[in-house]
């Protein structure tokens, strides 16, 4: 380890046990000295601090190494193109950044210390322009999408079909991040609930949280002919083109959407894999997509649809915890599997798996864009493009809004 990183590694422990007083003056100071950036980020703040040290933290990682900085700026700097950010503001935030490193770490900031963390900031702030500069020779920041349909399954669930304004390359199983107008500069991300289809169309399946302020904009205010802004695709919980092995695709509640994608793809391509796909839900009433699947597994001689019920029992589904129908499931270890729900959910059945004898390498989740393993232990990978998708309520790793 350098010198200069292990200077700023010693001052981020500092940085860790401080409370929001720093990211107060953080931004403070950056919005005093340049009011337009304020314009950049969302009306309410509170979510920030922890993506400010998360990025913080990011700077001065050397568990992974170069090449992990490299990847985790580079997503960052992308991710940025959204806000409006450029270039020429990454200085402004490296000055309030080391001012206040300077205010907060105490005797600990030496003549060393700042320059070690400067040239640190210099180095994230320059994969982040690069990796941004690349991105837009390819594609726009968004796409401003058409909602086509508006389909309320639930009181607090709606299945959205929207037509971007440009096409929209995007992998089966990748999410998009979503801003309504409601909630200017807020982004919230959701997977893509379809394979890519000749009409450009993209599905998004999204359940109001309480106090969610995208995901209750989506569900309650929205409707046929409104516009939505939609972020590049992200995300790398995509089938093997490689793997021929029947799949088996294990999905809570509206964890299904990039699970169906997945789904679609595997049995509607020209070589159809064996999809079993089971669909976690409370109750009865929670299956919102069963009709669909249904017409879905009709229509694909390799698709079985299992629904397992966690409440009361019903006629045709199997019951019980998503964990406890694996066991009955009978034989996983020669599937390539893929988990998506909530986090808690994804954690035991891959527990569930790996006690099935199902190699750790054949189970995709999407919990590593987090940096934690289903297991719960950290990854060390900060965004890790194997195995990423997203959930209405968590953000992947340093991409909701703008530092
Ligand atoms: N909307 C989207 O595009 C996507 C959403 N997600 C995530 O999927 C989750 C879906 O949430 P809800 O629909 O409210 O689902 P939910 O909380 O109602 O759970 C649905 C089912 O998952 C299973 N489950 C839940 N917790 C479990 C546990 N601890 N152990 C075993 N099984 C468990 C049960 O079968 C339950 O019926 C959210 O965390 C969301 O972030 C993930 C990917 C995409």
């Amino acid at each position: 380890m350098s010198l200069e990183r292990r200077n700023v590694k010693e001052d981020s422990t500092h940085i860790e046990m401080l409370d929001g007083k720093a990211a107060a003056y953080f931004y403070g100071r950056l919005f005093a000295a340049n009011p337009r950036l304020r314009a950049m980020f969302p009306p309410a703040m509170d979510a920030q601090r922890d993506r400010l040290f998360q990025a913080l933290t990011k700077i001065v990682s050397d568990r992974d190494g170069a090449p992990a900085r490299a990847a985790y700026f580079g997503q960052l700097g992308r991710d940025h193109r959204k806000y409006g950010v450029r270039a020429e503001h990454y200085p402004a935030v490296g000055e309030a950044l080391v001012a206040t490193l300077r205010r907060f770490s105490g005797d600990a900031w030496t003549p060393e210390a700042e320059t070690a963390w400067t040239a640190a900031y210099a180095e994230a702030a320059r994969l982040m322009t690069e990796a941004a500069e690349a991105a837009a020779e390819q594609g726009p920041p968004w796409w401003v999408a058409e909602v086509l349909d508006h389909d309320r399954r639930g009181p607090d669930l709606a299945v959205l079909t929207l037509r971007p304004d440009a096409p929209l390359p995007f992998a089966a199983g990748q999410y998009v991040t979503v801003q309504t107008a409601r909630w200017p500069r807020v982004w919230r991300p959701y997977s893509v609930a379809n394979a890519p289809r000749a009409d450009g169309t993209v599905r998004l399946h999204v359940r109001a949280l309480p106090g969610g302020w995208v995901s209750g904009a989506l569900v309650r205010h929205t409707g046929p002919g409104d516009a939505v802004l939609l972020g590049p695709p992200r995300g790398g919980m995509r089938l093997d083109p490689d793997s021929d092995r029947p799949l088996l695709l294990v999905a809570g509640g509206t964890g299904l959407a990039p699970l169906k994608a997945l789904a679609e793809q595997a049995t509607m391509s020209g070589r159809p894999r064996e999809v079993h796909l089971l669909v976690g839900a409370r109750t009865e009433a929670d299956l919102y997509d069963l009709p669909e699947l249904r017409l879905l597994e009709a229509a694909c001689p390799t698709l079985r649809v299992v629904p397992v019920l966690s409440g009361p029992p019903r006629t045709g589904a199997s019951h019980g915890a998503l964990p406890e129908a694996l066991e009955r499931f009978g034989g996983p270890d020669d599937h390539d599997v893929y988990i998506s729900g909530p986090e808690e959910m994804i954690r035991t059945v891959a527990i569930a798996l790996r006690r099935l004898g199902v190699p750790p390498d054949r189970v995709h989740h999407d919990l590593l864009d987090t940096g934690t393993s289903a297991t719960g232990t950290p990854t060390g990978c900060p965004v890790h493009e194997t195995a990423g998708a997203a959930a209405s309520s968590r953000a992947p790793a340093g991409q909701a809004v703008p530092w």
